[in-house]
Parts: structure tokens; C-alpha cells; sequence
């Protein structure tokens, strides 16, 4: 041992006293104790230090203790881990039991023995006894034998470590957000999406015709349950996320995430609300769980499964299963579903809208399927933002389900989006971007690897966001269409039927891909603006923000951020600008005191003037050259509609029967 000079003294290495003897003496050019002053004349490096000894020394002062982001409450094991890995913020024993029976398997039965922190940490560490420890003889497997690392609620810095070191395709990008590739999926798979059918789901949930809830049997999810959990077991060490979901503090939900990849944990650090130490000290049993076992995949001869991706939803076990996609909005959309459960349960809407709100205390909410412009029009320098996606509408008012924002950067520019530009830098996740190998500047115009390019980064990122993300009731309700037929106006004012038949609608229109020849814009109705995410059916959501809508007298407006002129193809897309200065007209409250018109065949009603809009655009048919062009789309538009809804038809909405046959009435009319 004493052969390098080097001797092991309980984890820590150090000089030994022989190996100082042996030393040559140390060539001194200061002599006794000089005053300050003296020193600054002649400053040399050979100076005697005294807060190191060894280079292992000095590298351990570079990291300065902390207060561990959990606490010890045990006491136990006690400590920091070593120096060598990342300072883990080491919580006491009852959340490593905790970990351990939420990884608890078949192959196991009390969960995986668990060690804090790196595992190539080369400090000595303590891992937590199991309670109870005598398994049967005939369970004892390797996996029960081996030990699992867990790296809890690391920060963004340790977790930038992490992806860099372990995670390909990890690199830090020249304004700092970390830049990651999410594999073969750069977008939700919701065709491989299940929910479990049990006794009580079966009754509660919307199934069948144009549901997104697919069904799946107890047994399967606890197949692929086995199967994530087990893969996750299965390695050295995984990270656990413990955080919450809704900044209503009465409605908090906790939620807990495991996972494989640094990249994961990071995205979910900045997607959901992070607790503070002293939460995270009693955050107790979480209230739901994610395996997300990405990098594996399913098992395409388990019952129900299509494909070797699997997103399962168990509401009664309050889990979710991920396999075979790596696409970290999984995650997100996920306990977006949930939550559209268990709020309506509290007679709490759940809404699939953008938020923000005004100097004088105005909340917008902004309603709209992926690409209308949630993100980009609620993140507005001149309003506070409370959320970009996600959020609740209570008795008390308007909460933000998420503690940050999921942007798209495909072709986003400084000038246009100056605030979500500016939120890329450190701790921010880059997904799927192209970035010069050398400078690490981000090409947003590459589409290399998917259109899907995305930036996910804590709300506070944005200087104007409001936190909490709270807010009171909403005083306008825009819903967001991107028209790519072009034939929908820019702004039109809705009353409650209409805005009922456009929320159970969920009308877009986008341009297929980027695959060519694909002129054609794609109609897509999604009830309430995320039929991907609802759990009940579309009209008991209707109901509520009918109700909401009537009792707080709030104006509801359908804004078209897609094509003027013509359809895709001929027409374009309308300016960005030309949008802001209409929501700007909304927020303003000079929109209501417009003169207005109606259209036909939708019957909307479509001011005369918007400041700083040409009014030529606020009527579609004005800016058409060919008027007969423009008539058979908007025809075709209207079938599409008349179509969609007729699933709807036999439906009442609400105890008001009158308002039902009112929203039938709301739709086209030709
Ligand atoms: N007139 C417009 N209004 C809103 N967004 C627009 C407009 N023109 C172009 N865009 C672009 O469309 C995209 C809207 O996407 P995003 O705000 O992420 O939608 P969502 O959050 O609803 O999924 C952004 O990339 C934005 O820059
Ligand atoms: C993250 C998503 O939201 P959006 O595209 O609406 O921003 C999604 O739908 O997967
Ligand atoms: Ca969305
Ligand atoms: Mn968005």
C-alpha cells in the first residue's frame, strides 16, 4: 500500500507521513510571518498555501459544501458522498425506502437495495438495510443481490455532468442550454398510448369513438410495469425527480419521476414545480409515479401493444409505464392526463391553454392544438406570464399546472421572440436542435433531425412571468386556430354557443410535414383544443367552462394564426405581428367597443378595425384574389366541421338543455 506514497484512510486518499519524509524539501523564497503590504510587491505561486495539501485537496475546495437540498432527518448514514461525484443532495433514509418500494418488483418484493449518489463515486458509502430482508430462498435472483444508485433531485449543474458524461449526443450549446437528442421519437406517440379499463375508469372515463384513451387490462400494465421496472433496476444508477404539479396550493399534486437519463431529469427539473429544501425534506409518499424506462422497449407480443413503444396510464395505481420512447413530452402530456382526472373530480377545470395576464390584474387564457401559438402569445413582454400550456380553472381562479415552458424553436428569432430567445441559455434542455460543431452556435432553421425542434426551460427564464403562477378569474377566453385553408378570419368575436362549438370542435389546420409534394393543409379536430389528453368526455369540460365562462363574464374570441390571402400554397401565413397587435386589441378592451359584421356560413362576427392591422385582411374574402376559390374552400372547411361534430350531436351539455340545442345551432350553416 505505503508503495506510491499513497495510503487509504477511510475512503480518503492521502499522503502518507513516510512518503512527506522522502519528499525533497520544498525550496522556500518567503521567510516568517510578512505583513500583507509586503506580500503585493513580489507575488509568487510558490508562496506557502495553506488550504490544501494535496491536489485531491484542492479540487475539493473548487466545490463549495452546501446545505444538502434535502436535509438528513434520519441522521443515518449520514453525509455527504464522495468527492469524486457529483455532490448529491443526499435526503435521509425514508426517501431511499421510499425510492425503494416505488422500484419494488416481482424479482424482489421490498424493492432494490439502494446507494445515494454517483456510482463511480470511489467514496465509501452507506446504503439503507431492507425492511424486511429475509426473502423467500426461491426469489433471491442477481438482480435482488445488486445495488442501485440513486441520484435524487440533482441540480442542473450535477445533471449537465451527468448527460455530458454518460448520455451521447449531450453537448453544451455557445448561450449554455444543454443540447440533447430524444433517439428515434422527436414527438408523442399517441397511438401507443393506454389507459387501464378497471371498474371504476370503465364508468368515469370517455371510451371509444374519437377517445383517446385506449384500453388496457390491470395485468397487462403490470407486465409492462415488471418489465420497465426491472430495467431500471437493472442499472447502476437512476435519477428521481420528487416535485410538484399546480401552484394552487390546495391542489397541489406530488409527483415522482424515475428515470434513466440525466436529460430526462433535467427536462422534468424544469417542467414541474420544484420544492424547496424544506418541502423536499417532508415530501412524503408521492401522490402519482413515472417509470420511465424509455430506452427499453416493450414487449410487442404482450397483450395490447401494437409496437415497442408503450406510454400506459393506471390511474388506480396512480402510475405511469414508459417504454420504447425516449420523447421527453411523454412525460409532461402524461401527468397532463392525469391531471385532467383528478381536477375535475374537485370540480376543477383542467384546460390545455397558455396564460398570462395584464398590469391591471386582466388573465388571458389561450386556447389551441400544437403550433396554433400558446407558447409564443402568451409569452408577451408587456403581460406577465403564468404558464405557457397547461393550467387550472378553480373557484378561486387561474393556476399554472407546470413550473416552466415547452417552446418550439424551429426558425425562432431573436427579434421576433426576443424573451424565448433569451431563455436559452444554462439549465435549459435543447431537444433534437443542429448547432456548429465548433462555435456550439444552435441553427434554428435545421430541420436535420426533426421540424420538432424544442426548448424546455423553468418559467422564471422568462423576466415577466408571474410567480406564483396564480392569477385571478379570466376576463378573455381566445381560442387559437392556424387556418393553413386560409379562410377563417384573423379575429372574430364569439358568444357562449359559439365558443362551446369551437372548444368541443378543436379545429386546426396544418401543413402535413415537411414531406414533398404536400401542399394540401390537414384539417385536425381535437376536442377541447387536447382530445390526446382528456380523460372524460369532451362535453363535461364544455360544461364547466360554460359555467365558468357565464359566471365570470368573460369574452371569448376565436383568433386565426395561420394562412390569409389563400390557402397554403398561394396565400401566407399571417405576420406574427399583425397577431400581436390583435390580442394586444383584445387585452386592451378596445375590441369590445368595435363595430362588427357577420360572416357567413360560420357566422362570426369580425370587426371593422383593428389598430395597426390593414383592415383588407380582417375580411378572409378580401384578401382572396380568386373568390370562387376562396367560396369552395370555405365550403369544404364547413363540411369538415358539420362532420366532426356529428359524434357530438346526441350529447346535451350541462343541466342546460336550451344551451345544448344552442351550441348545435353555433356551428356552419349552409
Ligand atoms: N401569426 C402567428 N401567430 C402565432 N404564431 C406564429 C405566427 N406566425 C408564425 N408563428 C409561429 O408558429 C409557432 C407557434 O407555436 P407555439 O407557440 O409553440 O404553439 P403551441 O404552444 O400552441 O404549440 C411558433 O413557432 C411561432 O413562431
Ligand atoms: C408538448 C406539446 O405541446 P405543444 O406542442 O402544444 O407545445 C405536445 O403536444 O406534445
Ligand atoms: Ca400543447
Ligand atoms: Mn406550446
Amino acid at each position: 500500500m505505503a508503495g506510491n506514497g499513497l495510503e487509504n484512510t477511510g475512503g480518503e486518499f492521502s499522503f502518507s507521513a513516510a512518503a512527506a519524509r522522502e519528499a525533497l524539501p520544498r525550496i522556500t523564497t518567503e521567510k516568517g510571518g510578512k505583513s500583507p503590504a509586503s506580500r503585493d510587491v513580489c507575488h509568487d505561486d510558490t508562496a506557502p498555501r495553506v488550504y490544501f495539501q494535496t491536489i485531491d485537496e484542492l479540487h475539493s475546495l473548487q466545490k463549495k459544501r452546501s446545505a444538502p437540498t434535502t436535509p438528513l432527518k434520519d441522521g443515518g448514514a449520514g453525509g455527504f458522498i464522495g468527492t469524486s461525484g457529483p455532490t448529491t443532495p443526499v435526503a435521509g433514509e425514508t426517501m431511499l425506502q421510499s425510492v425503494s418500494a416505488s422500484l419494488a418488483s416481482l424479482t424482489r418484493e421490498t424493492g432494490p437495495k439502494l446507494i445515494r449518489g454517483d456510482p463511480t463515486s470511489t467514496a465509501k458509502v452507506a446504503h439503507v438495510p431492507q425492511t424486511p430482508t429475509s426473502l423467500p430462498a426461491a426469489d433471491v435472483s442477481d438482480s435482488a443481490l445488486k445495488f442501485t444508485h440513486v441520484l435524487h433531485n440533482l441540480s442542473p449543474a450535477e445533471l449537465y455532468e451527468q448527460a455530458i458524461k454518460y448520455e451521447k449526443g449531450s453537448f453544451v450549446t455557445s448561450t449554455g442550454a444543454i443540447a440533447t437528442l430524444s433517439g428515434a421519437k422527436t414527438g408523442r406517440s399517441p397511438k401507443d398510448k393506454r389507459v387501464v379499463k378497471d371498474e371504476t375508469t370503465a364508468s368515469e372515463l370517455w371510451w371509444g369513438k374519437g377517445s383517446p384513451n385506449i384500453e388496457m387490462d390491470e395485468q397487462t400494465f403490470l407486465v409492462n410495469r415488471e418489465r420497465a421496472v426491472d430495467y431500471l433496476n437493472s442499472l447502476d444508477k437512476v435519477f428521481v425527480n420528487d416535485q410538484y404539479l399546480n401552484w394552487d396550493p390546495e391542489n397541489r399534486i406530488k409527483v415522482r419521476i424515475v428515470s434513466a437519463r440525466a436529460y430526462h431529469s433535467l427536462f422534468m427539473h424544469n417542467m414541474c414545480i420544484r420544492p424547496t429544501p424544506e418541502e423536499l425534506e417532508n415530501f412524503g409518499t408521492p401522490d402519482f409515479t413515472i417509470y420511465n424506462a424509455g430506452k427499453f422497449p416493450c414487449n410487442r407480443f404482450t397483450h395490447y401493444m401494437t409496437s415497442s413503444t408503450s406510454v400506459d396510464i393506471n390511474l388506480g395505481r396512480r402510475e405511469m409505464v414508459i417504454l420504447g420512447t425516449q420523447y421527453a413530452g411523454e412525460m409532461k402530456k402524461g401527468l397532463f392526463g392525469v391531471m385532467h382526472y383528478l381536477m375535475p373530480k374537485r370540480k376543477i377545470l383542467s384546460l390545455h391553454s397558455g396564460c398570462n395576464m395584464g398590469k391591471d390584474g386582466d388573465v388571458a387564457l389561450f386556447f389551441g392544438l400544437s403550433g396554433t401559438g400558446k407558447t409564443t402569445l402568451s409569452t408577451d413582454h408587456n403581460r406577465y406570464l403564468i404558464g405557457d400550456d397547461e393550467h387550472c380553472w378553480s373557484d378561486a381562479g387561474v393556476s399554472n399546472i407546470e413550473g416552466g415552458c415547452y417552446a418550439k424553436c424551429i426558425d425562432l428569432s431573436r427579434e421576433k421572440e426576443p424573451d424565448i430567445w433569451n431563455a436559452i441559455k444554462f439549465g435549459t434542455v435543447l431537444e433534437n436542435v443542429v448547432f456548429d460543431e465548433h462555435t456550439r452556435e444552435v441553427d434554428y432553421t435545421d430541420k436535420s433531425v426533426t421540424e420538432n425542434t424544442r426548448a424546455a426551460y423553468p418559467i422564471e427564464y422568462i423576466p415577466n412571468s408571474k410567480i406564483p403562477c396564480v392569477g385571478p378569474h379570466p376576463k378573455n377566453v381566445i381560442l387559437l386556430a392556424c387556418d393553413a385553408f386560409g379562410v377563417l378570419p384573423p379575429i372574430s368575436k364569439l358568444n357562449l354557443a359559439q365558443t362551446m362549438y369551437h372548444f368541443i370542435s378543436g379545429y386546426t389546420a396544418l401543413v402535413a410535414g415537411t414531406e414533398e409534394g404536400v401542399k394540401e393543409p390537414r384539417a385536425t379536430f381535437s376536442a377541447c383544443f387536447g382530445a390526446a389528453f382528456i380523460m372524460l368526455h369532451p362535453t363535461k369540460y364544455a360544461a364547466m367552462l360554460a359555467e365558468k365562462m357565464q359566471a365570470q363574464g368573460a369574452t371569448a374570441w376565436l383568433v386565426n394564426t395561420g394562412w390569409s390571402g389563400g390557402s397554403y400554397g398561394a396565400g401566407s401565413r399571417i405576420k406574427l405581428a399583425y397577431t400581436r397587435k390583435i390580442i394586444d386589441a383584445i387585452h386592451s378592451g378596445s375590441l369590445l367597443n368595435a363595430t362588427y359584421r357577420k360572416t357567413e356560413i360560420f357566422g362570426l362576427e369580425i370587426p371593422n378595425e383593428v389598430e395597426g392591422v390593414p383592415s383588407e385582411i380582417l375580411e378572409p374574402m378580401n384578401a382572396w384574389e380568386d373568390k370562387e376559390a376562396y367560396q369552395d374552400t370555405l365550403l369544404k372547411l364547413a363540411g369538415l366541421f358539420r362532420n366532426n361534430f356529428e359524434t357530438f350531436t346526441s350529447h346535451t351539455i350541462g343541466d342546460d338543455g336550451n344551451l345544448t340545442e344552442q351550441i348545435l345551432a353555433a356551428g356552419p350553416n349552409f
